[in-house]
């Protein structure tokens, strides 16, 4: 199978000038009470909130809005994009092309510059060729040079007066300063429209703190110094309306994403910037295809919850593995909110958030229990399993302990993961078995993203034969987190598929294609990828060919087996 890189993909983290959308957040499917009660929420997250709607006077044209959405102001959100027609799970409410993309500086020098597949996905023997003026941006074909042209053109020029500047190839400037900076070309080349949209998206400028404003500020200076003081004036005529656009920004740019979901850069679409915020939310923000001309809308709001007409559209803005209060701290510190969405008001008291959870200790018990508050308790707390109600003693000072050197040694696996993966792979295991001994349940924060860090690590460096267990783990992990057809569990399932076929047949092939019952299995796996998959990322996507193709290979040497054995 020559398509597993697909399958090396970091988990998808979010973050400020990242606005993403991806992470979302669903009932425990562990317990039906549980599933009640966030169904309940699912519903209420979706409908009470966004009433009652007040006037439209702030409402700006979108051209690509399409006639079955509607943008309505709510009190206390400002504007919202709400449907006017049923759109089931799985369905695209909306498709459009962000105004600005750029890959962040891991990935400018190996993919393409325009339709951003990676040098790694295309045909064998072809390579990137690098644009010949600024040598920074990389294009997969003439075409695909040709289309970035437009953007670029300003670009190429700040490139090398950046290059020349550093006195070194391969040096560019950070992410934001050069998705800024073709923000800033395109405003002054599209005109009233492009910045009549740009300036009506939401700036925080009023509530930034000092040291926000400070960030902001050197950010426009690095801004300034990029696209030149003319073009930066064109579009921001005072020091407030230069903070005011680093600060919209921040809070209404998207992470660009692979089709694979993997973090590749940066995205402005001031349409779906439109769309308000919930930690259960009905759609998710998706990049299923390469951009190339001839693909639809390259950027995909898709529904993963059947969405009633007069709804309002809601992403989240925030990774939904993170534990209530961590989610709270950033919408606070990026976004400039108080979440106020069934999740976050969920009571403690009627259930144990499995994202912060630990697991029965009594032996055959699969129930959970509630993690002490490490912000709040100390000493040894005693709580009761859900399950079999049995009390467990936990010391507060421990399970803090353990948080901190599993976050640490998880952020230093994560820098190390692609230069030195032996490394990174042998601290996430230590960080596993460490996390298992104190009892951490596997959807607990920082056990989830430290198992999705591995299964990442361990595809980078091929290791597939233990990369299928915990790939196995992250998708059963993910199930309780997010409801059917959310990309993240979409991504996990398929990682499962296809690492059944090469974690598998990878020591003894002709093994492998003689087990029928494992590829029937197999089979049975994929498809359910491939269903979930098409759920997430509507019809056409790239990864629901890769699933298409592997089906049919399996089946096909299922066949044949079965011919060979005269059945
Ligand atoms: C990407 S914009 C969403 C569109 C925005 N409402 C507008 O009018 O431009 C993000 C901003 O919308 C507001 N917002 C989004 N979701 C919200 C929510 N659930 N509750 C309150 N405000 C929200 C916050 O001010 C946030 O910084």
């Amino acid at each position: 199978m020559s398509d597993w890189k697909a399958l090396k993909e970091r988990r998808t983290q979010k973050g400020p000038l990242l606005a993403s959308t991806t992470s979302t957040r669903e009932e425990p499917v562990a317990s039906p009470q549980e599933k009640n009660n966030a169904e309940g929420g699912a519903a209420e997250a979706a409908s009470s909130p966004a009433s009652p709607v007040a006037s439209t006077s702030k409402l700006v044209q979108h051209d690509d809005l399409p006639s079955t959405l509607e943008v309505r102001e709510v009190v206390g959100r400002g504007r919202g994009i709400f449907t006017k027609t049923d759109i089931s799970t799985g369905t695209t409410a909306l498709s459009t092309a962000p105004l600005v993309s750029v890959l962040d500086n891991n990935n400018i020098f190996s993919r393409c510059s325009a339709c951003f597949i990676a040098e790694d996905d295309l045909t064998p023997g072809k390579l990137l060729s690098q644009c010949s003026l600024c040598h920074s941006l990389r294009y997969c074909s003439a075409a695909c040079q040709k289309r970035d042209w437009v953007a670029h053109k300003h670009e190429c020029k700040a490139l090398i007066t950046f290059r020349n500047a550093a006195k070194g190839e391969g040096i560019v400037p950070d992410t934001p300063i050069r998705a800024l900076g073709r923000l800033l070309w395109a405003m002054e080349k599209g005109g009233c429209s492009y910045r009549a949209q740009v300036e009506s998206l939401q700036s925080h400028r009023e509530e930034l703190t000092s040291e926000q404003k400070e960030q902001f500020f050197q950010l426009s200076v690095s801004v300034a110094s990029y696209v030149g003081q003319q073009t930066l004036a064109a579009s921001c005529s005072s020091a407030a309306a230069i903070i005011d656009l680093c600060s919209r920004f921040t809070s209404n740019s998207f992470s660009l994403t692979s089709p694979h979901l993997s973090n590749i850069g940066v995205s402005i679409s001031p349409l779906v910037a439109l769309i308000n915020h919930a930690c259960l939310p009905n759609a998710v923000v998706v990049f299923p295809s390469y951009h190339t001309s001839s693909n639809p809308q390259p950027m995909r709001v898709v529904a993963i919850r059947d969405i009633k007409p007069g709804e309002e559209l809601l992403t989240s803005y925030v990774d939904l593995g993170l534990p209530l209060r961590r989610r709270k701290a950033q919408l606070r510190e990026s976004y400039h909110f108080e979440c106020t969405c069934a999740l976050c008001f969920k009571r403690r008291a009627e259930w144990v958030d499995p994202r912060e959870a630990l697991k029965c200790r009594k032996e055959q018990c699969v129930g959970l229990l509630r993690m002490p508050d490490v912000e709040l308790q100390n000493g040894d707390v005693e709580t009761a399993c859900e399950t079999c109600g049995g009390a467990t003693s936990t010391n507060v000072e421990h399970l803090k302990a353990t948080i901190a050197t599993a976050e640490s040694e998880l952020a230093a696996a994560e820098s190390l993961q692609y230069t030195d993966s032996a490394a990174a792979t042998s601290s996430l295991f230590d960080s596993v078995a460490v996390l298992q001994a104190a009892s951490f349940a596997p959807t607990s924060h920082p056990y989830l993203p430290t198992l999705q860090t591995l299964l990442a690590t361990l595809l980078h460096s091929q290791s597939f034969v233990q990369a299928l267990p915990t790939a196995q783990l992250v998708y059963t992990s993910l199930c309780t987190l997010h409801p059917q057809g959310h990309p993240a569990r979409a991504i996990a399932l398929a990682a499962v598929g296809k690492l059944r076929i090469v974690g598998t047949n990878s020591g003894d092939e002709e093994r492998y294609w003689r087990d029928e019952a494992g590829l029937q299995e197999t089979v049975g796996v994929l498809v359910e990828g491939l269903k979930e998959v098409v759920a997430a990322f509507g019809r056409g996507g790239v990864l629901e060919g890769e699933l298409r193709d592997l089906i049919r290979q399996t089946e096909e040497g299922l066949k044949m087996t079965r011919m060979a054995r005269g059945l």
